[in-house]
């Protein structure tokens, strides 16, 4: 389970986080949708214990992330948007690496990483350059690196930018099959369609608040519009400001 109360963070003068509060249950998907610049990435920071509020609280599993850090990222993954990654070794070495970090039995590490490498299609690049891959391979090493400890709690964000549909799919399946196993999953996304259909509940996220949250037929319900997108939209007061830019495109195209 994930608490997060009246979460604040600034940068110097940024107000890039103003109060927020949100829950994420055991087995549950929780999406967190927002325009560019509104606050996800900070949140979900913050959330993996990578960066320090200025005020609020966020419990991971009853462990206050500000006091506990360290107990927090033993039992989270955290997939942050830009893979960060060391280019100059191997996935395998980088994946040992990681199992060194965190302690994980040589054979269990072995096994995982035989099994997320084959799920995820990269088996024929485990012993390549990191820095020598695509942006997609690169994000399935992030990815495949945050699962390899079995972690209770999964923080992704914009997790499936650069994946093909293949991987997409499976990291689908994966998340449906944490959430069933009572784990607690938290995403961000730009990619409304996904949200539709895998979060259990959504949290609309705007100049650092959250302006709506439920499931997404309630968000559909209370902004009376039809699609997530249109609601997105409404909420976000940028509806009106697309129609007006794509007539003035029509008019000058
Ligand atoms: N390290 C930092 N120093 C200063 N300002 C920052 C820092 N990190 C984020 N910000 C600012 O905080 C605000 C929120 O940024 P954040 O990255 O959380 O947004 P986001 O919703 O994840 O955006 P995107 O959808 O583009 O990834 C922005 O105004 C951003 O410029």
């Amino acid at each position: 389970m994930i608490e997060v109360e009246n979460l604040v963070k600034s940068f110097g003068a940024t107000r890039a986080v103003r109060g927020i509060s949100f829950t994420v249950k055991n087995g549950e998907i929780y999406g967190l949708l927002g325009p560019n610049g509104s606050g996800k990435s900070t949140t979900l920071k913050i959330l993996a214990g990578i960066m320090k509020p200025t005020s609020g609280r966020v419990l991971v599993d009853g462990i206050d992330v500000s006091e506990n850090p360290l107990r927090v990222k033993e039992i989270t993954g955290y997939v942050p948007e830009t893979p960060a990654l060391y280019e100059s070794l191997t996935p395998v070495e980088f994946f040992n690496f990681i199992g060194s970090v965190r302690r994980i039995p040589r054979e269990q590490l072995e096994e995982r990483v035989t099994t997320l490498a084959r799920a995820f299609g990269i088996e024929k690049y485990l012993g390549e350059l990191i820095g020598s891959l695509s942006f997609g391979t690169k994000q399935k090493i992030s990815l495949i690196s945050a699962l390899l400890h079995d972690p209770k709690v999964l923080i992704l964000d914009e997790a499936m930018n650069g994946l093909d549909p293949r991987s997409a799919r499976i990291l689908r399946e994966l998340l449906i099959q944490f959430k069933d196993e009572g784990r607690s999953i938290v995403f961000s996304t730009h990619v409304l369609q996904l949200a539709e259909m895998l979060c259990d509940r959504v949290g609309v996220i705007y100049n650092g608040e959250i302006i709506a949250e439920g499931t997404v037929d309630e968000l559909k319900e209370f902004a009376h519009e039809e699609s997530l997108e249109d609601v997105f939209l409404k909420l976000t007061e940028s509806q009106a400001e697309v129609f007006a830019v794509v007539q003035a495109l029509k008019e000058t195209l």
